[in-house]
């Protein structure tokens, strides 16, 4: 059996699976991590983890990680030095890759003595073109620092683009797809035959769309601005990763409880779930725009599969480009098409599984 253990920024899900078939297995996740009700940290999160699997005994242990800068470009063997690189990189990713580094440790600890093996988040857009991954600054700076756009959530979206392939009876050589991977971080990625083409996260996973307490895209300006006003750099940080997102406008990050408010009429809710939908359209029409043609969107992770409000308000008004969601078909369960069946682009709904992904990725280096 593999274990597979996946630290997001809210959740941290777990799964022991048989290689043979890595779809099915028990699965555990321990949710809201550092909300109301929820574990403090993922530290404590992993003591519920490792709890129920007392007694298990993997013969391989698959870890997500969601930022391997430039070094690791795929699934990683993981020995000390490994362990530390991927510490190291904690700037570029601090709400994921110190839990990720937790749960390594623990693993390690518990199940010593057999392989463990990272896959990374940003592996899927290595090969991202030049002029989608290049920020106009300085390019001494740019180099000097390995300033560029990384891209996240790749084991997801690589894995979703494949599913969809299936889902439309289409080679998955010649699809064009935007994936909108919306969890508790969210992004939009420009799949082209298979490939990253352009995705919405960058050097971090703070850019891009409106995410649970993260801001999304805003003004490069801002935190120049902030600091002059009296904030420290780390405030500044704090207040875009931690107290932005949906949670600075509304005061919830899960959109369950934002959908619940705005039901109830309160007009915060209201607008954090705005101007959450209204930044997925644009990104949408941008990745249209960047593909030429689009064959599908896609939604996928916690909102994107459960949110048929979200999906619906998203994709609203699109019509006139061929993209238009059927209410019943987006009101109906699991992987499916949601709309009509004349549409030039199909909207499609397809779960994610991070964990079979990855415990596939283990399987090529056990014995
Ligand atoms: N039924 C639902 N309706 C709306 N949102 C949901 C539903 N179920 C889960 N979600 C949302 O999914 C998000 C978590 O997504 P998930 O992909 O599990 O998180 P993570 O990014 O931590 O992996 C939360 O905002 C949660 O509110
Ligand atoms: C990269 C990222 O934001 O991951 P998650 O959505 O799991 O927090
Ligand atoms: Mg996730």
């Amino acid at each position: 059996m593999i274990l597979v253990l996946n630290s997001g920024s809210s959740t941290i899900k777990y799964r022991l699976v048989d290689p043979d078939d890595p779809g099915a297995g028990d699965k555990g996740v321990v949710e809201r991590i550092g909300e109301p009700g929820g574990p403090a940290d993922h530290t404590e999160a992993l003591r519920t983890v490792f709890d129920d699997l007392r007694g298990d005994r993997p013969d391989g242990v698959g870890h997500r990680v969601v930022h391997g800068g430039d070094r690791f470009v795929r699934p990683t063997l993981l020995d000390d030095a490994a362990v530390d690189a991927i510490r190291d990189l904690t700037p570029l990713a601090p709400l994921h890759n110190p839990g990720a580094v937790a749960g390594i440790e623990a693993a390690r600890r518990t199940f010593g003595d057999v392989p463990h093996v990272a896959v990374f988040d940003t592996a899927f857009h290595a090969d991202l073109p030049p002029a989608a991954a290049t920020y106009a600054i300085d390019r001494e700076v740019a180099a000097r620092y390995g300033i560029r756009r990384y891209g996240f959530h790749g084991i997801s979206v690589g894995y979703v683009a494949a599913r969809t392939a299936v889902l439309l009876d289409r080679p998955p050589g010649e699809l064009n797809l935007v994936v909108l991977h919306l969890g508790n971080g969210a992004s939009a990625t420009a799949v082209h035959g298979g490939r990253s083409v352009e995705t919405s996260m960058g050097f971090t996973p703070l850019e891009g769309l409106v995410m649970g307490t993260r801001s999304g895209d805003l003004d490069p300006a801002l935190p120049g601005f902030l600091q002059r006003a009296g904030m420290s750099p780390s405030e500044v940080d704090g207040l875009l990763q931690h107290r932005s997102g949906m949670a600075g406008l509304c005061g919830a990050g899960d959109m369950r409880t934002v959908d619940e408010r705005r039901v109830a009429g309160d007009a915060a809710a209201n607008l954090a779930f705005d101007v959450y939908c209204h930044r997925i359209r644009k990104y949408v029409g941008a990745y249209h725009a960047t593909l030429g043609r689009l064959d599908a969107v896609v939604f996928t992770a916690g909102i994107g599969e459960n949110s048929p409000a979200v999906r619906a308000a998203s994709l609203a008004g699109l019509d006139g480009w061929g993209i238009t969601v059927d209410p019943d078909r987006n009101n109906g369960k699991g992987m499916r098409v949601i709309s009509p069946p004349d549409a030039r682009v199909a909207v499609c709904v397809v779960p994610t599984d991070e964990e079979h992904a990855i415990a596939e990725a283990v399987t090529t280096f056990l014995p």
